[in-house]
Parts: structure tokens; C-alpha cells; sequence
């Protein structure tokens, strides 16, 4: 077993691949892909020597600004040590001379010993002290580099952070980072070069003082020598730079493709679609082309420092023979000769080490340069220019996007066009419309992100485009679509240092979200770090983080909430709690809400549907559900969907009779009993069968078993249920139960099929042999009729079974029992009085389209059915709310007698309240009712329906009965 796994092979890449994987005819291929920003290059290859050489004076003071910033010690220690370098340098080449200027002068040698003696104490101090100097610069370098690589890194960032967004939307953006990034590492370079050079150039002006004494000649042939080599090193520079440049954008993609290939967050993608194979194929491709350009740029540079060895090394031979001409003609003494031949050598190291430094230092500034340019990019773009200081006196009440136009930087179309919105605290917009509509656009545009094209964005009066963004935007919360997984604990991740960091407000905002859920499993709670890369951490799922994302954005409590696919991640119970506790977070919050699962949005008081970039339907769910329009045909779509996924029962093809009469009793049939041969044998049953081709519904099926089997014909035959019965093989057929009334005798019927009908009450059936289901489903429906004239007399008994639904067809009038002589009919109503812990109690507000109150609060109510009105009261919590309530935590508290309208019908208002419930309200008919509220019993609203108005008090009171006119 264990050989068979092993010796498999590995798997291969998809037909039709090449051996590295590369797709061979699909797309694009990789090389033509070059990731290459020619108009950078073109800039790039604008910099020449020259202007390099002209504009480094400038990067050089500005790094050295930043390193005198970030570490003034250090910045002053190397500058002293490189200058002292290289006048110590200076004084030792003069005492060189001086020295041998003294040995070979004529004289007594211990008198020449004597003259030469202090300048030979000068060179032994000079070096001792250029070698303490050498390693003050090593100490010194290695202080300063880091922190200046990283200070040039910090003024990057908050470079890109004070720019607008539309300017980091731009195309090309990351690639100028990149290498912007690049010049900011080698920032602390140009120092150390720049005092490379100063330090050569010091020791220069010794050599060059003394080369000049000696013969004025010497300095000019010196420098006409070192040029062929400093133009070949320079060149040869900029081509290293500009294949740096062009290759950049590969460069990043190999850092990209080895990031994903190998880092945890991918690893999975990578295994199970076999990217590997695929990716490594075009990782190979992309490495090759960048190796092969910068091979060549090595090769050139190569033969360029070649040549220009060739040509330094022809003309220094050209400098020596001129010196030997100068002594051999007399021109020079033999002892000037030898202090010149010492400071040709000094002065020529000083030249090449000039040449050197100056040619790294030029190729350096050149990756300065993009880190300066990024940087005067970023700062031409800064929100501190575009934009005011003003700030909001208090929390603005309302966000609006007035006649707004919008198109992305090198976009070829608007994404918005004439756009107007508003949301008020209190309020929740609901944005939808399809992919690429614009939603996200409209978002970033309503919390100050984004500035418009044309039109305007006002927060209260101001507009955004006046306000400092830093500050206005303390005002918004924003849960984005794509959020950012970021490497801190629990607690950084939710606060970002901001607001109350205390538990107390972490885990109320925890608990809306429902981030609390997941707090035990975490290793240290709040403080736990939240990735697995580093050690001591711990991963979260992606449902998790949108949990957390959703708690940043509720620990804000900002102005305006902005949520953008704020559930895409989450499972049904999480889900439903965002939105049901939706309207406790709009109280003060305007809150915008992207999404496209549409049911959802039924939370919202307005719902804008965005098509296009434009505005096509506005409206309240109620409304744009039974408009005709783009949010209606998605609506549906959807609901179909769902239909369809439940519908995956098998469609009834057999239809049954439940006949009752009324004296509440049902018609059963007894059948054959011819064991194998028909289904049940023996057994009591309902009249029905199988659907033929020619019966068009099952209703006809029915219908035709009914006459064909007994010659009945029923004028009224209703839906009730469809049943399950299984067959001896174990399959389940549905079947569709259809109940009428029939007050005949079963004797007088022609039976074709079994051995005789009979009408039994549903208390009889346990003595029958019938099956379960044919039982329960007679006590089911019997339990939803009116108590029937023959029937049992009400008193305690077993509790009913659930309403049958849909209810079964209302007795003709004349069948109705009537009332006990002197009595009236009243009808029922159930109400609930819902009380939180905190002593509010729900309303919900009536839909302006209803019949009674409408536009106005009331708590959630109904009239019974068929049914008890406890059941009644459960039922109607969850339809209309979807709260679940049980008959054990239900009490009676007030009766409201609705009397003195002598044409009406009198009524009883029942209010029953909940001890406990499951579940936070939601809209589920927004038809009915448009919101739900908990309200201050102290502070109700003014619209309230009287009579609840005076139940609620009453039951605050502890009174529990009270009478009242009709309801105005
Ligand atoms: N940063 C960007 N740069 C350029 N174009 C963009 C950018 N963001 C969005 N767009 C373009 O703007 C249009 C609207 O995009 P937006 O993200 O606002 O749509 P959306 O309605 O939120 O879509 P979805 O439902 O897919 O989230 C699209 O055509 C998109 O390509």
C-alpha cells in the first residue's frame, strides 16, 4: 500500500502544457509580458552624466540633511573624520616630500637625518592617526547607515500616506515605489561616497599642491589620464543603472511569484490547481530575461572599464615618460624627482579613488533620484495641497454626494456620472447594482477618499474637498470589501491605538460583530497575535477577519459606517446578527451598506440601485420589490435561486382526498388486503392515487381517483399538505394532500376499489390500523378547525399541533356555529410586549400602505387564525421578526377591550409578553412593517397607536385589564 503511494509520479502539469508548465498557445505569452513603464525608461535614459553630475550636489546636501536629522553625532564625527583623513593625508604627503627632498640633498648624512627626523614624526603621527580615523568612520558608518535607510524609508511612507488615494490608484504606482524603495536603501550610500570622495579629494589637494611646486606641467597630464577611465567607469554606470530600471518590473513579479509560491497564504492554490509546475515555468522565463539583461549590461560596462583601462593605463605611460623627459632634459633635479615620483603615485590613488567614489556615487544618485522623484511625486499629490484645513464643529449629521462625476486616473470611461445621495445619522442607505456598477466608487467618494472628478461631497455644509482629511475622516468607519489581514494582536488590530482601548469597549464592540464568539479559542484573547508567521501567533479564518474588520469598524462609533460587503465571509448566524442588530447601530451612525444579497438590504430605509456609473432606481424595499426594474429582475433571480436549491424534492405525482364533515369527523377507506399486491393492504386510508398522463395537475388526479373509485365530485377541494409515505423498497413518495368538506353518508357511495368508507373523529383513529401519517395528518388538520357543533367540548387537553398552513378553506357561512343567544363575536388580537433587560420595548413601524395605522409605531401584533393565540403569537413573532419564542416563556399581561363601536365588531387585544425570545427583530415583511425599534417607555414616539400606547403603561403599572373605543 505504502509503495503504491510512493512510487506514484508526480503530478503532471495539464495536457497541453509545456514540460515547465508554461501554457503553450493560450493567452499571452510571458515574454511579451515585459512589466516594463516605458515612459520611466524613457525618463530614466533622459539622465545623463551630466545632469546627474549637476543635480548631485543637491541629492548629496539632502541626504546629508537627513543624516544630520537622524543622528547629528554621528553625521558631524564622519565629516571631521573624512576631512581630518584627508588633511592628515596632505600633511603626510608633504612630509614624504619634505623627507625625501631632505635624504637627497647634498650634506652630511646625519645632518640630512636631522632635517628629515620631524617629518618623518609627522608621517609616523599622520598614519597612526588615519588609521584611528578608519575605524572611528567604521564605527560611525555602521551607527549611521540603518537609521538613515530607515529614515528614508519612513519618508516614503508617509510620502504615500499624505498623498491622495487617486494618486496611489494610479497605474504604475507600485513599480515607482519599488524602485523608489530601492534608492531609499541605498540612501545611506551616497553619504559614505560622497565622504569617499571628499576625503580623495583632499588627499588630491595635497599631491596636487606638491605635483605643482614640483612642475606645473605634472597636474594637467595627471588629470587628462585619469579621463579616458573616469568617462568608461561612468558609462559604464549608467548602463548597469539602466538595465536596473528596465528590469524592474520583472524583478518585482519574480518577488511576487516567490511570494506566492511559497508563503503560507497561497499554499494552498498553489497545491491543489498545480500552479506550481505552471508558475515555476514562467518564474524560469522571467529570471531568464532579466539575467540575460543584465548579462549584457555586465558585458558592456566589462568592456567599457576594459577600454578605459587601456586608454588610463596609455596615458599615465604618456604622464611617467613626461616626468622622465622633465629629468633627463635638466628640467627637474633628482631630488624633486623622487618627491614627484612619490606624489604622482599619491596623486593618481587620490584621482582613481576620485574617479571611483565619483562613478558610484553618479549611479547612486541615480536611484536617489527616483527615490526623489517619488518622493516630489507624492508631495505634488499631497491631501495638504488639494485639499483645506477647515474642520466640522461637531459630528456631521449628514453625508450627501451631490451631481457627482468620477473617472479613475488613465481610465477609459467614467465610473460615476452625475450621481446625487444622501444618507443622514439614524438613516441606512442600501447601495446595490452589479459588479463594476460603481458602489465602491460612490463609498470612497461619501467618506472624503476620493475627490470628484466634478460635482461635489458634503458632510453637513462643508465639502469634503475643504476639510483636513486626517481629521474628517475620524468621522467615518469603513468596513472595506477587501480588507487587510494585518500581523498585531487582537486588540492593535481593532484600535489601531485609537478610542477606548479598555476590554470593556473592545468586547461590546466584539459582541455586535460577533467577534466574542471566536475570543475563547484565542491563545492570549485581545492580545494575541493574529498570524501564524510569526511565533506565539495564531491564524484566523477569513470569516473570522471580517469579524474583526466588522469590530474595528463598530469600536469606531464614527459618524458615518460605511460597509462594503460587510458579510461576504460570514455564516448564517453571523450574518443574521449584523443585520439584525443593523438598526441599533444606525441610531446615531448614517450607515451606507454595499451588498448584493438582496434580501438583506430589506433593513435599509432607502435603496439606491446604481447601474453603470448612474443612478436607475431609487426606493424603499417594499417598492423596488414590486417594481418593475433592474433591482426587482436581480431580486428575483435570486429568489428563484433559493427557491430552486430547496426545491430538490422530487415533484408529487400522487394526490390524496381528506375529507371531513361537520361533525369533524373524516372519511376513510379501508383497503383490500392482497398483500404484495397494492400498497397499505388491509389498512384504513385516504381516497387518492397515482397521477395519469391525462390528469393536468394534481388536483384533476384527485379529482378523477375520487369519482373513479367511490363516484364522488366535490365542489371545494384546497391544498392542505403534501405528505411523505414510503414505499416497502424504502423510497419516499411524496404525496399532495387535498382537504374538502362533504356531508354525505359513505354508505349510499359506489365503492370500485376496497372494502368500504366510514367517518371516524380524529379521538377514534388509535383504534384503527392505519398509518402514522395518515393519523397525524387528520389530527393536524382537525386541530386548525373551528371546534364543530358535534364536536368534543373545549376543555383542557394535549396541546394542538401547529396551524396547518395554508389554512384549509373557511366554512361557508351557514355552516359557522352561531353565538350563545344575547353574546357578540369578538375577534382576537395578539400583541407582544417585548422588554429588553435595559427596559425598552420594541415597536415596529407600520408600513404607510397599511390598511390600520399606517406610518405609525405599534408593537408587533396579529389576528388569530385558526389557532390558539399563543400559537398565534408565535407565529406572528416569526413571520414578522423572525424572533423565537417559546409557549413556556409567554405570559398574559394586559387585555385591552376594544367596545362602544356599535356598527364594528367588538375586540380583545391581548398582550402577551416574552419573558425570554431568541433572536434579534428583522424585517421579514417589510410590506407590514418597515423597522424595528426598542424604544424608552419614558421617551415613546409621538405616532404610537393609542391603545398600545395606554397597554404599555398599564403594564408598567401591573394593571391587566382596560377598555377603550375603537382605535382612531
Ligand atoms: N482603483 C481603480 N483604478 C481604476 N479603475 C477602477 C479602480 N477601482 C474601480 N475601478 C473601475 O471603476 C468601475 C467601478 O468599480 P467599483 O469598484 O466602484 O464597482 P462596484 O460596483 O463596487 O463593483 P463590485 O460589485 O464588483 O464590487 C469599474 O469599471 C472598475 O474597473
Amino acid at each position: 500500500m505504502t509503495s503504491a503511494v510512493t512510487q506514484d509520479p508526480p503530478p503532471q502539469p495539464p495536457e497541453g502544457t509545456a514540460p515547465d508548465g508554461e501554457q503553450q498557445d493560450a493567452g499571452v505569452r510571458a515574454e511579451e509580458y515585459l512589466y516594463r513603464d516605458e515612459s520611466r525608461l524613457r525618463a530614466g535614459s533622459l539622465l545623463t552624466s551630466r545632469t546627474m553630475a549637476r543635480r548631485l550636489p543637491s541629492l548629496v546636501r539632502r541626504s546629508v540633511r537627513m543624516a544630520w536629522r537622524v543622528d547629528r553625532g554621528a553625521t558631524v564625527g564622519l565629516l571631521m573624520c573624512q576631512i581630518g583623513t584627508g588633511v592628515l593625508a596632505a600633511l603626510g604627503l608633504l612630509a614624504v616630500t619634505g623627507t625625501i627632498t631632505a635624504l637627497v640633498s647634498s650634506g652630511d648624512i646625519t645632518e640630512r637625518l636631522w632635517d628629515a627626523a620631524p617629518q618623518l614624526a609627522v608621517i609616523a603621527a599622520a598614519a597612526g592617526l588615519r588609521a584611528l580615523m578608519g575605524i572611528a568612520v567604521v564605527w560611525l558608518t555602521g551607527r549611521l547607515r540603518p537609521v538613515l535607510g530607515r529614515a528614508a524609508e519612513l519618508t516614503m511612507i508617509e510620502a504615500a500616506l499624505g498623498a491622495e488615494l487617486a494618486a496611489n490608484n494610479k497605474p504604475g504606482y507600485n513599480d515607482a515605489y519599488d524602485i523608489a524603495d530601492r534608492g531609499a536603501q541605498v540612501t545611506p550610500d551616497l553619504v559614505e561616497e560622497a565622504q569617499d570622495v571628499l576625503a580623495a579629494t583632499a588627499t588630491l589637494a595635497a599631491g596636487a599642491t606638491v605635483l605643482t611646486v614640483l612642475h606645473p606641467l605634472l597636474l594637467p597630464l595627471l588629470f587628462l589620464a585619469c579621463l579616458p577611465q573616469a568617462a568608461a567607469y561612468v558609462r559604464s554606470a549608467r548602463v548597469l543603472y539602466l538595465a536596473g530600471l528596465e528590469t524592474s518590473g520583472r524583478r518585482r513579479m519574480l518577488n511576487k511569484l516567490r511570494w506566492h509560491m511559497a508563503y503560507q497564504e497561497s499554499s494552498e492554490e498553489m497545491r491543489a490547481c498545480l500552479a506550481g509546475p505552471f508558475l515555476t515555468g514562467r518564474y524560469r522565463r522571467l529570471a531568464d530575461s532579466v539575467n540575460a539583461a543584465e548579462r549584457k549590461a555586465a558585458n558592456t560596462g566589462a568592456w567599457m572599464g576594459l577600454a578605459g583601462a587601456v586608454a588610463g593605463g596609455i596615458a599615465s605611460a604618456a604622464v611617467w615618460a613626461a616626468l622622465l623627459w622633465l629629468l633627463a632634459s635638466g628640467r627637474m633635479s633628482l631630488a624633486a624627482g623622487g618627491g614627484a615620483v612619490f606624489a604622482l603615485q599619491t596623486a593618481t590613488g587620490s584621482v582613481r579613488g576620485i574617479i571611483n567614489g565619483g562613478a558610484r556615487l553618479v549611479r547612486t544618485g541615480w536611484y536617489v533620484q527616483d527615490w526623489q522623484n517619488f518622493l516630489d511625486n507624492a508631495h505634488g499629490q499631497a491631501m495638504i495641497d488639494s485639499r483645506g484645513t477647515a474642520s466640522l464643529p461637531a459630528a456631521p449629521e449628514r453625508f450627501e454626494v451631490r451631481d457627482v462625476t468620477y473617472r479613475y486616473d488613465g481610465a477609459p470611461k467614467d465610473s460615476l456620472s452625475n450621481v446625487s445621495l444622501h444618507v443622514k445619522r439614524g438613516e441606512i442607505v442600501a447601495l446595490v447594482g452589479e459588479n463594476g456598477s460603481g458602489k465602491t466608487t460612490l463609498s470612497r467618494l461619501l467618506c472624503g477618499l476620493l475627490l470628484p472628478t466634478e460635482g461635489d461631497v458634503a458632510w453637513d455644509h462643508a465639502s469634503t474637498a475643504d476639510l483636513d482629511p486626517w481629521r474628517a475622516w475620524e468621522h467615518v468607519a469603513l468596513v472595506p470589501q477587501k480588507f487587510t489581514y494585518l500581523p498585531l494582536t487582537m486588540r492593535d488590530n481593532i484600535t489601531f491605538g485609537q478610542g477606548d482601548t479598555s476590554d470593556a469597549a473592545l468586547l461590546a464592540a466584539c459582541e455586535a460583530s460577533g467577534a466574542a464568539e471566536m475570543l475563547p479559542k484565542l491563545r492570549s484573547g485581545l492580545n494575541t497575535l493574529l498570524t501564524s508567521e510569526w511565533f506565539g501567533g495564531q491564524q484566523l479564518s477569513g470569516g473570522q477577519w471580517q469579524r474583526l474588520v466588522l469590530t474595528r469598524a463598530f469600536h469606531r462609533r464614527a459618524a458615518l459606517l460605511v460597509m462594503d460587503e460587510p458579510t461576504a465571509a460570514l455564516d448564517a448566524r453571523a450574518e443574521h446578527r449584523i443585520f439584525a442588530g443593523l438598526r441599533e447601530l444606525a441610531k446615531d451612525r448614517a450607515v451606507l451598506l454595499i451588498t448584493h444579497r438582496l434580501t438583506n438590504v430589506a433593513v435599509a430605509d432607502r435603496i439606491v440601485v446604481l447601474d453603470q456609473g448612474r443612478i436607475v432606481q431609487e426606493g424603499t424595499y417594499a417598492q423596488l420589490t414590486r417594481q418593475p426594474g433592474l433591482f426587482r429582475s436581480l431580486w428575483e433571480l435570486q429568489r428563484r435561486m433559493s427557491g430552486d436549491a430547496l426545491q430538490v424534492e422530487p415533484e408529487a405525482a400522487n394526490a390524496s382526498a381528506l375529507i371531513y364533515n361537520d361533525r369533524g369527523e373524516y372519511l376513510l377507506h379501508l383497503r383490500d388486503y392482497f398483500p404484495g399486491q397494492i400498497w397499505e393492504p388491509g389498512m384504513w386510508s385516504l381516497l387518492g392515487g397515482g397521477r395519469e398522463p391525462q390528469d393536468a395537475t394534481l388536483e384533476d388526479t384527485v379529482r378523477r381517483e375520487l369519482a373513479e373509485e367511490a363516484g364522488l365530485d366535490l365542489a371545494d377541494l384546497s391544498p392542505f399538505a403534501t405528505e411523505y409515505a414510503s414505499h416497502d423498497d424504502g423510497t419516499t413518495v411524496p404525496i399532495a394532500v387535498y382537504a374538502g368538506r362533504w356531508n354525505g353518508d359513505p354508505r349510499e357511495l359506489r365503492l370500485t376499489e376496497g372494502v368500504m368508507l366510514a367517518w371516524f373523529g380524529p379521538d377514534d383513529l388509535h383504534r384503527l390500523r392505519i398509518a402514522d401519517t395518515t393519523s397525524a395528518l387528520v389530527r393536524r388538520h382537525a386541530a386548525g378547525l373551528p371546534r364543530m357543533q358535534s364536536g368534543p367540548e373545549p376543555g383542557p387537553g394535549p396541546e394542538p399541533a401547529p396551524a396547518p398552513a395554508p389554512a384549509p378553506a373557511p366554512a361557508p357561512a351557514e355552516h359557522r356555529p352561531a353565538s350563545p343567544h344575547g353574546t357578540v363575536p369578538h375577534i382576537i388580537g395578539v400583541h407582544l410586549y417585548l422588554e429588553r433587560p435595559d427596559g425598552t420595548v420594541l415597536l415596529g413601524l407600520r408600513h404607510p400602505d397599511s390598511a390600520f395605522a399606517p406610518s405609525t409605531w405599534h408593537v408587533l401584533a396579529g389576528h388569530c387564525e385558526q389557532e390558539n393565540a399563543i400559537d398565534c403569537l408565535i407565529r406572528e413573532a416569526r413571520e414578522e421578526a423572525g424572533l423565537r419564542i417559546e409557549r413556556r416563556d409567554v405570559e398574559l399581561v394586559h387585555v385591552v377591550h376594544h367596545i362602544g363601536q356599535p356598527r364594528n365588531p367588538p375586540r380583545l387585544a391581548l398582550f402577551f409578553r416574552a419573558r425570554t425570545w431568541g433572536g434579534e427583530p428583522v424585517l421579514c415583511e417589510p410590506d407590514k412593517c418597515t423597522q424595528w425599534k426598542f424604544w424608552d417607555p419614558a421617551a415613546l414616539p409621538d405616532d404610537l397607536v393609542p391603545y398600545t400606547r395606554l397597554a404599555i403603561t398599564k403594564i408598567r403599572n401591573g394593571e391587566p385589564y382596560s377598555e377603550t373605543g375603537w382605535p382612531a
